[in-house]
Parts: C-alpha cells; structure tokens; sequence
C-alpha cells in the first residue's frame, strides 16, 4: 500500500509569464515565493510552492506532484511501479534542491503521458503564506480529461493506490490520494465528452471561509475574469464552488468545505447519475469555455532524471 501525505504541486506552462504571475497573486491570493528565468514558484501553504508556472509556447499541464508520507514511502512507489513496469526516474541530487525539494522521483504516467512526480520533501518556509485578496487553505485538486477513462481509473487504483471517492457515472472519478482524508485530490474526466482531446480540466484551491467565496463573486467580474460555473454546491463533495478563467483561459475552481473521509471503514464509493443536478444542487450551468484549455506538455523522460 503507497501511503501519500497530499498533493503537492501543479505545474502548468503559460503563455504570459508576467501577465500570469499577477493574475495567480493579486487576483487568486497566492504567495509570489520566488521569480527566476522563465519560473515562478508560488505558496498557499508553509510549503515553498504549491503552483509552479513555467513560460512556455503554449499553455497546459506540465506536470502534478504529490508529498509522500516519508522516505521509505518514496521507495515503496517507485518498486510498485517499476513491477508495474513504468520507468522510473529520481532527480539529481542538485536538481532536486534546485526545485526546492528533497528525493523527487519523476515518471510518465502511461495513458496520456502526463508527467508525475512524488517526493519526501519540500523546503519550508520560516514565515509562512500571508494571505491577502483570499485566505487560501490550499491546493484542493486538479482534475484532468483522460483519453481512456476507465483504464485511467484502474492505473490509479490499482498502481497508485489511489481511492474512488464519488464518480459521476461516465464523466468524472473522484479519487483521493490514500490515506490523506480530503474527497479527491485527482479527478479522472473522460476526454470523450470534450471531444475526445484530453487536457487540462482545472486545478482547485479550497478557501478557508465562505467570504472567500462571496468576495471572488464581486473581485473577479470587476476585474472582467471570465466566470464560467457557480457559484454553486457539488453534490460528491459538499463543496461549495466558483470557477473562473486565467489568462490563458484555463479554469480555476475555489471551493469552500469538502467531505473527509476516514483511513478506516471509509464509507463506500457512490456513482451519481449523469444529470446537471448531479454537478451543482443550485441549478447553475457550465459556461462554453468551462474547463476546455490547457493542453498535457509533453515531458521528455531524459529530461526528467536518472532511470532507477
Ligand atoms: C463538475 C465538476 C467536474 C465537479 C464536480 C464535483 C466536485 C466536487 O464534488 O468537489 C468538483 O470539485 C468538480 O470540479
Ligand atoms: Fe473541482
């Protein structure tokens, strides 16, 4: 059994650093922790990045990282899936602490070649987020529209030990990361009903009060971001929910409040029906442009750390 502490990190490329980086700080609330060349490493958390921005030609998903429980966690993964028979790769020892990091392991996950990566440790931060527009509690999930849903599925059950929490049936899988309690850290979407391109559905930040909800309903449209869901409550989850657009019109989710589940005698997995009502109890409906950019960037394995 992999035994995970949390999601750490998502990394996605951006078209505009800059225009980005100001987007992510004053208008979502998170942390600028650090600026280089082409990077910038953002925090909602003691952690010294929980979102990580890269330039690139084209924006999308780089790359979901999660923390693992401890060090001997980090080899547990990599013998189950070298079994499993996906390669492996741990970064360079000054790689790793070049990301802020410590043991990282990196491998492609084998249905739409997303990179994932796991690791035992981030840098902490002596001071840590100071919340401003928004008090972000932390990164909730990232949800990504998978070409084959159900062999997705079974790779993170059966691979990653990762549970089902809720599906809604023939569209999404919640999954959460065992044991950490939160309903889903991963959301499976199945890329046939986006018209079967799979891609980046939207990353999450769960706020720490309804305020935060209730402040973003007024500071986004006065800043013209498009609102593309919500407000509104998911009926898995509890949550309550507001989606907006980036700048490169990626979607963003808050949410306020979100079921736990136990590490034992959870209770079981249900599958809603697929009906709107099944997305939002208040009767809002997706916008056209709701979780539809953001492409899966290519990694190249060389690229990504010694083979183990
Ligand atoms: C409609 C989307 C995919 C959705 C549905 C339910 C939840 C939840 O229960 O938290 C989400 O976070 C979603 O993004
Ligand atoms: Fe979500």
């Amino acid at each position: 059994m992999i035994r995970y502490k949390k999601l750490g990190y998502v990394a996605l490329g951006v078209t505009d650093l800059e225009r980005s980086i100001t987007y992510y700080r004053d208008l979502v609330g998170l942390q600028l922790n650090l600026q280089e060349e082409g990077v910038a490493y953002f925090s909602c958390s003691d952690d010294h990045h929980n979102l990580v921005l890269y330039q690139n030609d084209v924006a999308g998903l780089k790359r979901i990282a999660w923390e693992m429980e401890s060090d001997a966690e980090l080899d547990n993964a990599a013998d189950t899936f070298k079994k499993h028979g996906l390669d492996v790769y741990e970064l360079p020892t000054e790689e790793s602490k070049g990301i802020f990091q410590g043991r990282t392991l990196r491998f492609i996950e084998p249905n739409d070649g997303i990179c994932f990566e796991l690791y035992n440790q981030q840098y902490k931060r002596a001071t840590s987020y100071q919340p401003t527009v928004s008090k972000i509690a932390r990164l909730g999930h990232v949800v990504v529209s998978f070409s084959d849903w159900d062999a997705s599925i079974k790779f993170f059950r059966e691979v990653m030990n990762f549970d089902t929490s809720d599906s809604i049936d023939g569209f999404i899988n919640f999954m959460r990361c065992f044991p950490n309690p939160y309903h889903h850290t991963l959301g499976v979407s199945n890329a046939k009903l986006r018209g079967d391109r799979p891609g980046l559905h939207h990353v999450n930040f769960m706020v720490t009060d309804m305020d935060d909800i209730g402040r973003a309903l007024n500071r986004m449209p006065e800043n013209n971001i498009p609102i593309v869901f919500g407000p509104g409550r998911h009926p898995p989850s509890g949550s309550i929910f507001y989606y907006f657009l980036d700048p490169d019109g990626m979607t963003v989710e808050y949410s306020f409040g979100m079921e736990e589940f136990p590490e034992e005698n959870p209770r079981k997995p249900r599958s809603l029906e697929p009906r709107p009502d099944s997305g939002d109890y208040w009767g809002s409906v997706p916008k056209e442009d709701w979780a539809q950019a953001g492409d899966i960037l290519p990694a190249k394995p060389q690229l990504i750390g010694q083979l183990l």
